[in-house]
């Protein structure tokens, strides 16, 4: 990481630290005083979501149905499929708190990051002790992209949506299956709303 300068705040952005063991033991030894921004979104829909990037790439992956279980007659999840691995938050935040306390600790709800984008990233602004730069006039929603998009990119006066890897359309997936997922990830959520004392609606 670069020095940080009074004044200035230095980013770092790679979701895989939110799921790696030795992480937050590493980041505590770099700075304490590290605040940490992690986006969440239904673990189910990110399970989808994961699985149809590897697709994407991989064409010919077994289907998501089949990837799901270890056993589909008994209903026994394969929870080291990492697409379903990582949506168990509460057991990552549970790794977390071993290093950080809660306060240094951010969660951005991926759902309200489409619905309200401003209203998120005002959330951002103020965890970070900056002031409320970027607002709701900042953004619009893009039909064509179904997703709210920047009305001026920075340094440029054009308008600014995510690339085409952000925001695909989802397989359809066995409804049953589906379900399963729900059933299986809900004491997880319960816990992490716990934790985090945040209710995220996905249940
Ligand atoms: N404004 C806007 N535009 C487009 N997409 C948006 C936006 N806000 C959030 N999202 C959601 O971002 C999801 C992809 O982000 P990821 O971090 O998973 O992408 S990546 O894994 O780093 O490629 C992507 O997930 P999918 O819909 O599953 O593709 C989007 O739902």
């Amino acid at each position: 990481m670069p020095k940080t300068l009074e004044g200035q705040i230095t980013m770092e952005k790679t979701p895989s630290y939110f799921v790696t063991r030795e992480a937050p033991a590493r980041i505590s030894a770099m700075s304490r005083d590290t605040k940490l921004i992690v986006v969440v979104r239904d673990p189910v829909t990110r399970a989808i979501s994961d699985y149809t990037q590897t697709l994407s790439k991989k064409p010919d992956i077994p289907s998501f149905e089949s990837l799901t279980f270890k056993n589909r007659t008994t209903g026994l999840i394969d929870t080291s499929w990492s697409a379903i691995q990582i949506g168990i938050y509460a057991k990552h935040l549970d790794n977390w708190l071993q290093y950080f306390p809660m306060e240094q600790i951010l969660f951005v709800s991926g759902e309200r990051l489409i619905s309200d984008p401003a209203g998120e990233l005002g959330r951002v602004q103020d965890f970070l002790g900056l002031k409320r730069i970027i607002t709701d006039k900042h953004f619009y929603f893009n039909q064509t992209k179904g997703f709210p998009c920047l009305k001026k990119a920075e340094g440029s006066s054009k308008p600014h949506c995510l690339g085409k890897t952000k925001g695909r359309t989802h397989p359809n997936i066995d409804p049953e299956v589906v379900q399963r997922l729900r059933d299986f990830y809900r004491p997880f959520n319960m816990k992490f709303y716990q934790m985090t004392g945040h209710n995220f609606g996905w249940d």
